[in-house]
């Protein structure tokens, strides 16, 4: 008799684990969009044997919360998912002129960030703030599959406090806002035939030359904003034509990046793109606008002055952008360098992880 195959266990996190071990086993259950089901199965059950904890689950969600009765209340969010895996998990450790790196996807968007968070509910069991921990699904996708959105749309209230900290990686200092982003498409037309006789078509491939034109002479500008300067940028991020190796294509698609400083609208920006493309069809396929670095809040300053760094602007598009629109004054710290995210060799330096944890530690006792 054969018995039926039983679903693989939930490895276990071991929250008081030096949190760069504590990282590299968080990059040993992939995660990638769509797919954190495990993860935060893992996530859920470390925070649920925090007794002190108020825990919830919602989709791949996982949201715990201290009541302390503390006047304040600081939330710290990080993502578990990452972009596609390549050949980067499970992770290694590498030792090079610099010192020793942890390797693998997701090292550094964000499960470094993500282990500072979890290692702090151990480390600090009795804060000085009351904390809520948001780690939640699908945030390097589409803003709609976005699980913070959900949890914001489903549990508004579990997103409540003074200050939202999002571990993004930021080598450590603070990033504050975010560049917007935005995708869409820009199809080309002609019309199909026999390529032995192309004269009585029209190649809409050929005609994508025409748009890439356009990006490659787009100059990208620098906008500073409350004193922080965002570079922008306009780049193809994909290119689709042809129907077979002797038809002449009828349509071809340049999928278009747009990062626009967190001064414009997303109206602001469509338009902008729309009259740069003028003329081409266009179809504009996700938009998740920026946010000002929002620095001025009172508490927002005091963590400043506590990191003890001057704030530098997040290129990259962060949640901060949904906790500010909700009210909720946010910026990004964690470890690992940014130019390293999405990369095939992403690695963070197991040395940096642990001054962060410890710089919250001293900011919230
Ligand atoms: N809906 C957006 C989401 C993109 C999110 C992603 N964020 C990061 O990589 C943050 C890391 C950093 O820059 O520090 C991004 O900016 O691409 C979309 O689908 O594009």
């Amino acid at each position: 008799m054969t018995s039926a195959p039983t679903a693989p266990a939930t490895p276990a996190l071991d929250l008081s684990a030096d949190p760069a071990e504590l990282t590299r086993a968080l990059c040993d259950i992939p995660s990638v969009s769509g797919d954190e089901h495990a993860l935060a199965d893992a996530v859920e059950a470390a925070l649920h044997a925090q007794t002190d904890l108020e825990v919830l689950r919602d989709g791949d969600a996982v949201i715990a919360r201290t009541h302390l009765g503390r006047s304040r209340r600081v939330v710290l969010a990080g993502h578990l998912d990452t972009v596609p895996i390549r050949d980067n998990v499970p992770a290694r450790l590498v030792d090079d002129a610099d010192g020793r790196w942890l390797v693998a996807r997701g090292a550094v968007d964000m499960k470094a960030g993500d282990a500072v968070f979890l290692a702090l509910t151990t480390r600090l069991p009795r804060p000085a703030a009351d904390v809520t921990w948001v780690f939640y699904d699908q945030e390097e996708v589409a803003a709609e599959r976005n699980g913070l959105g959900r949890v914001a749309r489903n549990h508004p209230d579990w997103l409540a406090g003074d200050l939202a900290i999002l571990g993004e990686p930021t080598d450590g200092r603070v990033e504050g806002g975010c560049n917007g982003t935005c995708r869409f498409l820009v199809t080309t037309h002609g019309r199909r035939a026999h390529s032995a006789r192309a004269w009585v078509g029209d190649n809409a491939i050929h005609h994508a030359a025409d748009v890439l034109d356009v990006l490659r002479d787009f100059r990208p500008e620098t906008i500073t904003v409350d004193g922080l300067a965002y570079r922008e940028g306009l780049n193809a991020v994909g290119i689709s034509g042809g129907v077979a190796g002797n038809v002449i294509p009828d349509e071809c698609t340049v999928h278009v990046n747009y990062r626009f400083a967190p001064s414009r609208s997303a109206a602001e920006a469509e338009q902008h793109m729309r009259a740069l493309f003028a003329g081409f069809d266009m179809r504009f396929v996700d938009m998740s606008p920026g946010a000002r670095p929002g620095l001025d809040a009172p508490v927002a300053r005091e963590f400043v002055a506590a990191v003890g760094t001057d704030p530098l602007p997040k290129y990259g598009w962060t949640d901060v952008a949904r906790f500010s629109a909700l009210g909720v004054p946010a910026l990004n710290y964690g470890p690992g360098d940014a130019l390293l995210a999405h990369a095939d060799d992403e690695r963070v330096r197991v040395d940096t992880i642990a001054p962060c944890l410890d710089a919250l530690v001293t900011w919230l006792s």
